[in-house]
């Protein structure tokens, strides 16, 4: 089967809940999760996530960033700049209360399959992504980032995979995608430790590409990055993209049920939820 159509394809099972109406937000109508602009200098697609105070990661706010990635791969865009419309955070990764406390299995099964499916989407889109890391991106939040092909930062923010000490462990498809940024070595020390790096920490050992001080150097260092493929046939630039991240891409594809339970089995476990069950509380302690 040829990598486009695999892309389309899903399991049966998998297909029945990304298809299914089940937990439509029932305010989707009156608040937007996901706003998109564009740059009308460049043509770029600009796509802020907007869900206040911090971008957690929500079912909602993956279906609607999915419909929004489906859009503009029809749209044939020129690129797209990834950003956050929260003041400090670009995204604080996985809404924890999606997880704990002992989550709906149902629901928990269809949150995991649209997460996988906003990976799919992002890291295997056809035309050229930027992430804009305007703010914190710590867990979920740099699997957003290093999904994309670019990464610029703001100064003194931070980033990183901090799963292991939220009693989480990466599945192989996020260990991949930070392998495809990073050294193998750099990837491990990053995720066994879950040390978050600050802006000049990440850039030094490569895990962003440019730091910038503000939103206008942010538009022209991206607007650089695209640039480089003008003179690419797009089509070209596209299968070559995907030719390079097949593989991954296709191992999720064939296991994205087996991927979720065993995820639920995970956080389901009592250990696992006591650790996230403290980890959130002293969340909300610090502000005290
Ligand atoms: C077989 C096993 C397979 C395992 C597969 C594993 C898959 C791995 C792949 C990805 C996994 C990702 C896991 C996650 O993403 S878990 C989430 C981890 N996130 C964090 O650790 C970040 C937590 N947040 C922060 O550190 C800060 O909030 C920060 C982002 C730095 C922003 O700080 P600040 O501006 O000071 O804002 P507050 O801390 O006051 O936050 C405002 C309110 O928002 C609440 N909050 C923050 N983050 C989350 C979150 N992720 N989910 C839910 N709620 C969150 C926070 O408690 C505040 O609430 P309140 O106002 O009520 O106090």
């Amino acid at each position: 089967m040829n990598f486009s159509r695999l892309l389309k394809t899903t399991s049966a099972l998998t297909s029945r809940w990304l298809c299914s109406g089940r937990f439509q937000s029932t305010s989707a109508a009156a608040q937007k999760l996901v706003d998109v602009s564009v740059d009308s200098k460049t043509g770029v697609s600009i796509v802020s996530l907007n869900r206040k105070p911090v971008n957690s990661l929500s079912l909602e706010l993956f279906k609607e960033f999915c419909g929004v990635m489906d859009d503009l791969e029809s749209e044939k865009v020129r690129g797209m700049i990834l950003k956050s419309s929260c003041d400090n955070v670009f995204s604080s990764g996985l809404d924890i209360t999606e997880l704990y406390p002992h989550p709906d299995e149902d629901r928990f099964h269809a949150f995991w399959l649209w997460f996988q499916e906003t990976w799919i989407k992002l890291y295997g889109s056809s035309f050229p992504t930027v992430a804009f890391i305007n703010g914190h991106a710590p867990a979920g939040g740099c699997v957003l980032a290093i999904s994309c092909e670019y990464r610029i930062m703001l100064p003194y923010y931070k980033i990183g995979l901090n799963e292991a000490p939220v009693g989480i462990v990466a599945p192989d498809w996020v260990v991949n995608s930070l392998k495809s940024v990073l050294a193998s070595r750099k990837a491990e020390q990053l995720l066994t430790s879950g040390r978050l790096l600050d802006t000049q920490e990440a850039f030094d050992i490569g895990l962003i590409d440019k730091i910038v001080n503000n939103e206008e150097e942010a538009l022209a260092r991206s607007e650089e990055f695209f640039s480089t493929f003008d003179n690419v046939p797009k089509l070209a630039r596209a299968l070559t993209k995907q030719q390079v991240r097949k593989n991954e891409i296709s191992k999720l594809i064939k296991n994205r049920s087996n991927d979720a339970k065993l995820f639920l089995n995970h956080i389901l476990r009592p250990e696992t939820q006591k650790i996230i069950g403290s980890y959130f509380k002293s969340l909300k302690d610090r502000k005290k």
